[in-house]
């Protein structure tokens, strides 16, 4: 019996890393050789490997049920929000609210506040970016937030990175999950130092911002030959950072496992998609540790929350652009969360 038990379970272990490596491709460990073998063996099966690993996504959605209060599912918030940028910390926050977030909230300047409010009654809002106290007025904030989304429509004006800086030294002590986008990348940018190494963080660069991280970190121009390889070495080189690489393909790594997404979403590249990846990905974030490496079967919570995001956005921008076309906007893609959503994940 012990045997037989032995050899399933052994069987067991063999499926799981043949079907993920069809999603998953994982270099610089010591399994390398093996599981090299066992991607390039299962790669053309690619469409099952998605579904494994949207299979594990299901797996960290809490479920919604009546035993649960406000807040348990999650109290995110954004930082950004300033003169000329009001939309995207808007997308973000009431991406994360529309994933399943219970309270989103958005960390802005004093002349953005106003603007962002009337966009929604659903967001709460701070207009506290630019004050003198600024650090202290996020800071109170940060024991209810269980993830911060830093840097949509930021700006860089160099008192508000001060400011945000601060923000991210004060969130990290309390080991708050960080997602990093738009301006916050720029602010890492000039300096890497303030991210290295926190293992819960992600960060979340388009093509420019990309290239910018790894210039500054690696002083190297982006090698678009090989954007796995770059995507894990600006990880290994940020202490295991989680990046994803947004583009044709989303390229994600933690510095060990290189993960892609290539759900198929529109040829629209209209601006905000980015934002309602990093206000996802804000709640996913939560969500995954929350539910820890058992239920994404040792793969990092924070690798599997970013393929979620990532898939999710691009399902959102597939079935908005069956609707709309050519004028397909961000907003159109944010009505597009709640069915996206139940169409991946709760199937
Ligand atoms: N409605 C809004 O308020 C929006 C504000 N946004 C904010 O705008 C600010 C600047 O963001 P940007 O993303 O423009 O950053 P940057 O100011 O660094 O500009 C990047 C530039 O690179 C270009 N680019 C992007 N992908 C490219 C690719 N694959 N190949 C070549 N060029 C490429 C873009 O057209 C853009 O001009 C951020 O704060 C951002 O959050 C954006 O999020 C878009 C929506
Ligand atoms: N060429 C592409 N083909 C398909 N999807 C893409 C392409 N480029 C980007 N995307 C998708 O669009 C979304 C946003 O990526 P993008 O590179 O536009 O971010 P961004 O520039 O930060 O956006 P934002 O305007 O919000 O700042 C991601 O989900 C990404 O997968
Ligand atoms: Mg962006």
């Amino acid at each position: 019996m012990a045997t037989r038990t032995g050899a399933w379970a052994a069987v067991a272990a063999a499926a799981v890393v043949a079907v993920l490596s069809a999603a998953l491709s994982l270099y610089g460990s010591p399994l390398d050789a093996v599981l090299k073998r066992a991607f390039s063996l299962h790669n053309a099966h690619s469409v099952k490997g998605m579904e494994d690993a949207l299979q594990l996504v299901r797996n960290i959605v809490p479920p919604l049920t009546a035993k649960k209060h406000k807040g348990q599912d999650g109290r995110v918030g954004v930082v950004g929000g300033c003169r000329e940028y009001t939309g995207a910390p808007y997308f973000a926050a009431i991406s994360a609210l529309k994933v399943g977030a219970d309270l989103s909230h958005v960390f802005c300047t004093q002349e953005a506040a106003p603007v962002i409010k009337a966009y929604s009654p659903e967001l709460i809002v701070h207009p506290v970016l630019d004050s003198p106290d600024a650090v202290h007025d996020v800071g109170k904030w940060l024991p209810r937030l269980h993830a911060l989304v830093v840097g949509p429509g930021l700006g860089r004006d160099d008192v508000l990175l001060s400011n945000v800086k601060d923000i991210l030294e004060a969130s990290k002590a309390r080991g708050i999950p960080i997602v990093i986008d738009a301006d916050g990348l720029w602010l890492i940018a000039q300096q890497p130092a303030l991210i290295q190494g926190y293992q819960k963080a992600v960060l979340t660069p388009n093509h420019v911002e990309f290239s910018r991280l790894s210039e500054a970190v690696l002083g190297d121009p982006l090698d678009g030959q090989d954007r796995r390889g770059a995507v894990l070495r600006l990880s290994q080189a940020l202490g295991n950072v989680t990046v994803v690489q947004k583009g044709e393909r989303d390229v994600i790594s933690d510095g060990k496992q290189v993960l892609e997404c290539s759900q198929e979403g529109s040829g629209r590249r209209c601006g905000g998609q980015g934002d309602l990846l990093s206000g996802s990905l804000g709640v996913l974030v939560h969500w995954a540790l929350q539910a820890g490496p058992e239920r994404t079967d040792g793969f990092s919570p924070l690798l599997v929350a970013a393929f979620g995001a990532c898939t999710l956005t691009r399902q959102c921008s597939h079935q908005a652009f069956q609707k709309h076309g050519r004028s397909t906007t961000t907003t159109d893609m944010i009505a597009e969360v709640g069915p996206a959503f139940s169409r991946l994940f709760e199937t």
